[in-house]
């Protein structure tokens, strides 16, 4: 029996701070790097980092470097390309987070960082090879989430087989840089972490909607939209289009934010444990979250508006000032997340009430519990299972459909060294909110701008298309046509918003919901009563930023935890949206279905703060 290497207590440098550690070793050994300069190096691999310490030409006294496995994303071994090398090389890939100087600011960013090692104990190329593969592998199943302790035999059987996804990209979401990202950030992580992927343009509205109607689902482990909450949509209803929609469903869907809202991104960020972000640097701790394959059920929400349409929804509701800012600010698309800021202002210096009778279903008491335990326990199963699945036989390209595999970025066959991510705009969203100050003011009536829809948007000039939704049936509804069920509540008169949440954001940088889990089996409703002031109202928004918007006690906000609601406007114009999207205005109604999809979070997570 193998005994636990003990780490040394001691105080390490690592990329982005010091670390006392302690933990029991995994893997230790002594090795020299890549290019060699002679130095040798002694390294500690625990559940939880790779620890390297310089021994030749001198120990860097009490100094070591630090990896946080939290920022590894994978291990590969390589060969020396001279025949005569009988040394076996590995890198490990990762991607701290360091400071970066803008003029005279500095932000933050996910530097790439490769780290490789030279095994060159033996005289033998097969043995030094084998040791190289112990540590790639051991490195990998760390990433992975495969349980090992010092004791375990590592085989290849170990790890699950590459995981196979489907990404999506719509080149014009958000700025319209969704391709670049693909290029420079995306596809290089995705491809150290040994995941294999076909990549398809989505060419129009809807293109991502069909194509997920038509793929085999066993070719897949997973689709994921590069893009915003949008093409999420899309799939997602979809796949519910789908025949055999209880299955599809469960296919784990994933999100890499380069759209303008970003609302599920800032979820899953957020999930991860990682601090508000934007841009890039939201981006780049999507992807690695990408690169674990932790998936975690998702509740989706049924909804129906007044034609009898129904889709399912995982974002939210909307109607008011969030669905206006919304719609109306797509003609600021060009400026990304601060086209939002902008449509705020816009929408605060004329700001419209609704009038409207909202019900809703409330959470009991018994149910909330069951929720909270629900959302615990059933996180951390999202676990490696739904990956192993059987080969893909065939790609897309085979469907006649465009395809980009591996083609960009082909790596293993050369000893890589550390390289910068070319870096983008971040796209920060400054509150210039802060200079609207007024105590009271007159409303606006509803413009003729916002005409009534009769039929739910597909594009302009574009038909609607005959769709057929199935899902499960709607028990906690009766017809829109027919009064809610007596123990439902009923609050009628006019409301400044309506907002129904089922994410803890809204936006990458509203925390509207910090309760919110994936699956806590809750809609969280939202509305705010007219009465309130502009000053309060921006007062909110800017609070909700950090999540602190309830600590304001605005008399205005109201929220309850719901299961069920319908939404009945009486103000004759106006937008209502689902997952920002918009639908035919007039009654609609919502009810949750638990745990009805699965998401690829990456992350267990835990629940930040009580309900
Ligand atoms: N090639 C395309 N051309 C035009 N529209 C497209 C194309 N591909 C997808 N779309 C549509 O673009 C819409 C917006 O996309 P998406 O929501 O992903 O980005 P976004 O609106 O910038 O982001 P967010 O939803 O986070 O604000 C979706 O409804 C989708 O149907």
């Amino acid at each position: 029996m193998r005994k636990s290497l003990p780490v040394e207590l001691g105080t390490m440098t690592s990329e982005s701070g010091v670390y006392q550690v302690g933990a029991e070793a995994l893997l230790h050994g002594e090795f020299g790097v890549y290019p060699s300069k002679g130095a040798r190096y002694a390294l500690s691999l625990t559940p939880t980092e790779l620890h390297i310490q310089r021994l030749v030409p001198k120990p860097e006294d009490d100094q070591r470097t630090v990896v946080p496995l939290a920022d590894m994303v994978g291990c590969h071994t390589l060969r020396s390309t001279t025949s005569c090398d009988p040394a076996a090389y590995f890198s490990v890939y990762s991607y701290p987070l360091k400071k970066k100087k803008v003029g005279m600011s500095s932000s933050r960013t996910r530097q790439r960082t490769v780290h490789t090692f030279c095994v060159d104990g033996a005289t033998q190329y097969a043995q030094n090879q084998a040791l190289a593969e112990k540590w790639a592998m051991a490195i990998k199943c760390l990433v992975l989430g495969v349980p090992i302790t010092s004791e375990t035999e590592l085989e290849p059987s170990l790890l699950p087989r590459p995981r196979r996804l489907l990404l999506l990209v719509n080149p014009f979401g958000g700025r319209g840089h969704a391709l670049q990202y693909c290029h420079t950030h995306i596809l290089p992580m995705i491809t150290e972490a040994d995941i294999s992927y076909n990549l398809i343009q989505t060419e129009r509205q809807n293109h991502a909607r069909e194509l997920v109607q038509a793929i085999n689902l066993a070719e897949w482990d997973g689709i994921v939209i590069i893009s915003g909450d949008g093409l999420l949509f899309e799939v997602i209803n979809g796949l519910m289009e789908r025949p055999d929609w209880e299955k599809a469903i469960k296919m784990p869907v994933g999100i890499l934010p380069c759209g303008s809202g970003n609302a599920l991104a800032g979820a899953l960020n957020f999930n991860g444990g990682f601090e508000q972000a934007m841009g890039s640097e939201l981006l780049l701790n999507c992807t690695l979250l990408l690169c674990r394959s932790i998936i975690t059920p998702m509740d989706l929400v049924s909804v129906t508006t007044c034609s009898g349409t129904r889709c399912f929804s995982f974002l939210s509701v909307a109607w008011g000032f969030v669905s206006d800012v919304d719609i109306e600010s797509e003609k600021y698309r060009h400026m990304g997340s601060a086209r939002f800021t902008v449509g705020t202002m816009v929408r605060l210096a004329s700001l419209r009430t609704y009038r409207g009778r909202l019900s809703y279903l409330p959470v009991t008491e018994s149910h909330l519990h069951r929720s909270i335990s629900r959302s615990i326990t059933l996180a951390p199963n999202g676990s490696l299972s739904s990956f192993q699945r059987s080969p893909l036989h065939r790609t897309i390209s085979d469907m006649g459909l465009c395809e980009e595999r591996n083609v960009l970025f082909k790596r293993g066959s050369s000893i890589l060294d550390t390289n910068e991510l070319p870096s983008f705009d971040a796209s920060p969203s400054p509150s210039p909110l802060n200079a609207l100050q007024s105590s009271s003011f007159p409303f606006d009536s509803v413009p003729d701008d916002l005409a009534p829809q009769n039929h739910v948007l597909h594009g302009v000039g574009e038909p609607s298309p005959v769709r057929h939704m199935h899902g499960p049936p709607d028990d906690l509804l009766v017809p829109l046509s027919q009064p809610v069920p007596k123990n439902w509540v009923t609050v009628e008169g006019d409301f400044i918003l309506m907002l129904a949440l089922y994410q803890s954001h809204l936006g990458a940088d509203l925390f509207t919901a910090p309760s919110a889990y994936f699956n806590d089996g809750l809609i969280h409703l939202f509305f705010v009563k007219a009465g309130i002031t502009r000053a309060a109202l921006v007062r909110l928004f800017l609070a909700m930023e950090k999540g602190t918007h309830f600590q304001l006690d605005c008399p205005h906000l109201h929220q309850f935890h719901v299961r069920a609601f319908r939404l009945e406007p009486l103000t004759r114009k106006g937008t209502l949206t689902v997952d920002g999207e918009r639908v035919e205005y007039g009654p609609i109604q919502a009810q949750i279905h638990g745990s009805l999809s699965n998401l690829i979070t990456g992350a267990r997570g835990v629940r930040s703060s009580p309900l």
